[in-house]
């Protein structure tokens, strides 16, 4: 009998582990072994997060670290593929904590309760070879590429919106002589500074598809695989993963982007080489100095509160300008003739709306406020024509621009909208009306 399916291997698989993973085992240059004694983190176990864990714990790989404080809600069900009805109300790291057991006894599945901080990152990372960032949001991404460096593991990264999404692998060990410092560049390399806060929105305010999450977050997992089994390149066999990262990896990264309703759908792009200058992980240049004492989120523009992210508060706006719910249900249950203008897009309102409202899609009223009005609306001054005006949206954002697109195109009268949107609506009017 030979030794072992894996011929450099010194160390054998038990007997069942060749029925199990024949399948995969018998691919060209694919190392089990090296599944099976890695340590990958998955850090958000949510839509990316859910079908990475899946597709980790499958193939083998012996330990997962999950990293997530949230507790799993109805909303997550229709991406977050390892959570179940029986588990909302429960923390998400051990609800996936539960399904990847049942779907692999052997793994060793290390959850964590806790939000990834600058405080914690390095410590509660440091155990593991890889990490894949599953998280949906900026400062985390830039505080996982920074731990990353220090710690000097690869960063899977992942993100999906709407129909789209990207993959990219930062800080990869490159195959010596590439000329390009030993190591890919970073997250900092490639985008030093971060978008203006405006430009980033969640899926909660834009929505998106559970499949895409789930091509990214396979991609990840995919990606994962090819790092610590060697397929990523050439790969000088070592019982220790960590060692093989630092010599193993050949070729360029790349930044792949996914766009379900393009043709093709996949694009690639070739990244340039880690940055000399780059503020953590050059030569040269400034360093970004302790991550600890570091405040992601101010640098990534401040975060305005959950509150105000939501529309459910007045924020800067004037208090005059806004309706709260249970005001404007007084005013739409008496006789006065009043004017509902519902700026969502029109998916949204076809989903929902209420009785009598109009429907201008806020995109369309900013972008030429006067050409879209209604009728009525557009012969600004006669007294007979000015009804009161209230906005809606879906979470009292969009009407607050909407208000200020009609004000500057001289529309008169009372022009108002609903703080805290359609949501609030739900909430504090009319508990059957659809949340969503
Ligand atoms: N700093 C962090 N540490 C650990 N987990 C994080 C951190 N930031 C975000 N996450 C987790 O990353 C996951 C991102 O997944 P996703 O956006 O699909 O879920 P969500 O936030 O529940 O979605 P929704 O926007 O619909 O509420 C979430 O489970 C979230 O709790
Ligand atoms: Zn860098």
């Amino acid at each position: 009998m030979t030794s072992s399916a894996d011929p450099t291997s010194e160390t054998r698989l038990p007997l069942e582990d060749y029925k199990r993973y024949g399948r995969q085992m018998i691919l060209d240059g694919f190392g089990q072994l090296k599944l099976q004694q890695a340590s990958v983190v998955v850090v958000g176990a949510g839509g990316l997060g859910c079908p990475a864990l899946q597709y980790l714990a499958a193939a083998g790989v012996g330990t997962i670290g999950i990293i997530d404080h949230d507790t799993v809600e109805l909303s997550n069900l229709q991406r977050q593929i390892l959570h179940t009805e029986a588990r909302i109300g429960i923390p998400k790291a051990l609800s996936a904590a539960e399904a990847i057991k049942q779907i692999n006894s052997h793994t060793r599945v290390q959850p964590v309760i806790e939000a990834l901080t600058p405080a914690n990152a390095a410590a509660l990372l440091a155990p593991y070879d890889l990490i894949l960032d599953c998280t949906d949001n900026l400062p985390v991404r830039y505080l996982l590429s920074d731990v990353a460096i220090g710690l000097g593991r690869p960063l899977v990264s992942g993100a999906a919106q709407q129909l789209d999404g990207q993959l990219c692998t930062y800080n990869l060990p490159l195959a010596s002589g590439s000329g390009t410092g030993g190591r890919g560049p970073c997250f900092r390399c490639l985008f030093p500074r971060p978008p203006a806060p405006d430009m980033v929105g969640s899926c909660e305010e834009l929505g998106v598809l559970g499949a895409v999450t789930g091509v990214i977050g396979n991609l990840q997992a995919l990606e994962a695989i090819k790092i610590i089994t060697g397929l990523h390149g050439e790969c000088a066999y070592s019982t220790s993963i960590r060692a093989q990262l630092m010599t193993l990896v050949d070729g360029r990264p790349s930044l792949l982007m996914y766009s379900a309703l393009a043709m093709p759908p996949f694009r690639s792009v070739k990244l340039r080489a880690r940055r000399p200058t780059c503020a953590a992980c050059g030569d040269e240049g400034q360093r970004i100095g302790g991550i600890e004492e570091i405040d992601y989120v101010a640098f990534c523009g401040g975060q305005r509160t959950d509150w105000e992210a939501k529309g459910l508060v007045e924020g800067g706006g004037s208090v005059t300008r806004r309706i709260r719910a249970k005001a404007l249900k007084t005013i739409l249950e008496s006789e006065k003739s009043v004017r509902i203008l519902d700026v969502r897009p029109r998916t949204e309102f076809g989903i929902c709306h209420l009785p009598g409202s109009i429907n201008i899609p806020i995109k369309d009223l900013v972008a030429n406020p006067s050409a879209h009005l209604p009728s009525d609306m557009s012969s600004v001054g006669e007294a007979h024509k000015e009804l009161d005006t209230y906005v809606i949206c879906r979470l009292g954002n969009d009407s607050q621009l909407a208000v200020d697109a009609l004000r500057s195109a001289g529309v008169k009268g009372n022009v108002k909208d609903l703080v805290g949107g359609l949501r609030a609506w739900a909430r504090e009017v009319d508990e059957s009306f659809p949340v969503y």
